[in-house]
């Protein structure tokens, strides 16, 4: 697993770098070696035009131009000021430096001026803004990031592209899209989510020195990024001494007369996930229209209020269901009402692992007011739970129904708040977005997240089922509840992407996602690396 820093944690390594001996101008000095060995790694690089800016993104952009001229390549620094005039010391040495080395040099271009440079460059490196960023982007850097983006050239960005914040991964206003970013030290939240994801290209982290990795860790990451290699104990090797029973029982807990297919999925997704066997519990009044979509999958029928929810009779019912199934999932399409909020009570009192989605999840919002946080007990149990908001589910759970998180260090921030007021190592929340963290009280796990096709209605229900189901075939011993969970969104996402295949980018429907889910499955389980859903490179 990879660690991700947020930003302000960043600067305390560098700084912790420069008391085991590796100073900040070193720092500097090799992040632009770093950074020119990446752009010469793409390969035919005769001409080299680098964007540098005032701060030290432009001073590692000054020492990358010295390194590519040491190297042959044809090196222009586009500054938007004398290196003279550069008010930074660090970045103003290694700048007249680099001049010094017979990099040469163009202040202040017009625009004409950077379209002619830029159309005779083989690659463009950006180091305008780096994590100093803040606010918008302004002149003359708009105008730059405008005529590299729109040049064709290929983009090595280094440390961020220049226009993105690194912590948030928002880009509010002109953004360089990369091929390619040169991450100094470790990754950053705003690399990984959002704007993020389209921006950045492949992503190459430059350590820069060999204590990186210690110290790193030792900054508290806010969250670690998982490889393939990752998942590859968290299910028990598959073995044919089995039946239907000990491959995992999922009951699944949904619907209305109003969300007839939720629950549905959910349970398709749960069985083609690998359970064994699967049930589906609704109120009585949608059993046969469920019935009717489910050849392999027995449909039970729970008593059901006049609006076509589930009743508070029923919650007998499931508590006896849930007994003796090793995962429950409740949720999808359940609605919120007296009784379903009465079923989600049992069902969290109930010892059978449990993953709770959509309106369980706002059942759980309206039974303590929007402020979860604040009644940990409700969450607090010996085996395993599984909360899976989206970003305003999340908000609604933490009291900030109004402004749900907005970036993936917010969904994080927000999740944490759960699972540390519950304080126990059984409760996971899978905070869903662009990226989905899985938080633990101990770790928060990134998958990597799938392609914008899972953007699609019931694919979260999709999701929820996946979960219940890797959770019944581990049958309670589930070592890492949080690589359990990402495992599930990367099966997720991996379906997805091959559903596209199949359907089209624009295509994908959840049900689709559901008939890919074996494949993907295997594809794991046979150790093979996933392309990538966004551009086919496996650090993206
Ligand atoms: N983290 C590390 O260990 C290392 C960091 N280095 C580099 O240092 C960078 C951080 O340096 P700085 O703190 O100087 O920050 P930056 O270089 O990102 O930016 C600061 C400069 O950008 C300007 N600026 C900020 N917001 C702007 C906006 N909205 N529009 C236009 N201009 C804006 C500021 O006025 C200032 O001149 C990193 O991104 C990385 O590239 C490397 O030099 C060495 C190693
Ligand atoms: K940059």
């Amino acid at each position: 697993m990879q660690p991700v820093l947020n930003v302000e944690d960043v600067k305390r390594v560098e700084v912790a770098l420069t008391r085991v001996g590796v100073s900040i101008s070193e720092l500097m000095h090799r992040a632009g070696c770093a950074a020119a060995q990446e752009a010469l790694a793409l390969g035919d690089v005769q001409n080299a035009v680098i964007l540098a800016g005032m701060g030290n993104n432009g001073g590692d952009g000054w020492v990358a131009a010295e390194a590519l001229l040491a190297h042959g390549v044809n090196v222009k620094v586009v500054t938007p000021i004398e290196p003279d005039q550069l008010s930074g010391d660090l970045a103003r040495q290694v700048a007249q430096r680099a001049v010094r080395a017979g990099v040469s040099t163009l202040v202040g271009p017009s625009r004409d001026e950077l379209e002619g440079l830029l159309s005779a460059s083989d690659v463009a490196l950006d180091c305008m803004l780096g994590t100093g960023f803040h606010g918008d982007v302004r002149a003359p850097f708009d105008i730059w990031i405008d005529c590299v983006n729109s040049s064709g050239v290929r983009v090595v960005a280094v440390d961020v592209p220049s226009g993105l914040s690194a912590q948030t991964g928002h880009a509010p206003g002109a953004c360089v899209v990369a091929d390619l970013t040169v991450t100094m030290l470790c990754l950053k939240p705003g690399l990984l989510a959002d704007d993020g994801r389209d921006v950045c290209g492949s992503i190459v982290v430059a350590p820069l020195a060999e204590q990186t990795e210690q110290i790193v860790v030792e900054a508290d990451p806010v969250a670690w990024r998982t490889d393939l290699e990752d998942y590859l104990d968290v299910m028990a090797p598959p073995t044919t001494a089995v039946d239907k029973f000990s491959r995992g029982s999922v009951l699944v807990v949904g619907g209305s007369s109003r969300f007839v297919g939720a629950p549905i999925l959910a349970a398709r997704a749960a069985a083609r996930a690998g359970a064994g066997y699967v049930t589906l519990a609704v109120p009585s009044c949608i059993v046969p229209q469920v019935q009717a979509h489910v050849l392999e999958i027995p449909v039970v029928g729970l008593p059901c209020d006049e609006d076509g929810t589930i009743s508070k009779d029923a919650v007998p019912i499931v508590t006896k269901l849930a007994e003796k199934r090793s995962a429950v999932l409740a949720g999808p399409g359940m609605r919120v009402s007296g009784g379903t909020v009465a079923v989600v009570s049992a069902l969290l009192a109930s010892p059978t692992p449990l993953v709770l989605d959509a309106d369980a999840l706002n059942c759980i919002a309206r039974l303590t007011s929007g402020k979860l946080q604040d009644f940990p007990e409700i969450l607090r149990r010996s085996t395993p739970l599984v909360l899976t908001p989206h970003r305003r589910e999340l908000g609604r759970l933490v009291g900030k129904e109004e402004n749900p998180p907005a970036s993936l260090v917010d969904q994080l921030e927000d999740a944490r708040k759960i699972v540390w007021s519950d304080g126990g190592s059984e409760l996971v929340v899978v905070a869903k977005g662009t990226a989905t963290g899985c938080v633990g009280v101990e770790q928060a796990i990134l998958p990597k997240p799938g392609p914008a096709a899972l953007a699609t209605a019931g694919s979260g229900d999709v999701l929820g089922g996946i979960i219940a189901s890797k959770l019944a075939q581990t049958y309670g011993r589930v070592d890492n509840l949080p690589l359990l969970c990402a495992l599930s969104c990367e099966l997720h996402g991996y379906a997805a992407t091959l559903a596209m295949e199949r359907m089209g980018s624009r295509g994908v429907m959840a049900s689709d996602i559901i008939d890919e889910l074996g494949i993907a499955d295997d594809a794991l389980g046979e150790r093979v690396t996933f392309p990538d859903a966004d551009n086919g490179d496996e650090n993206n």
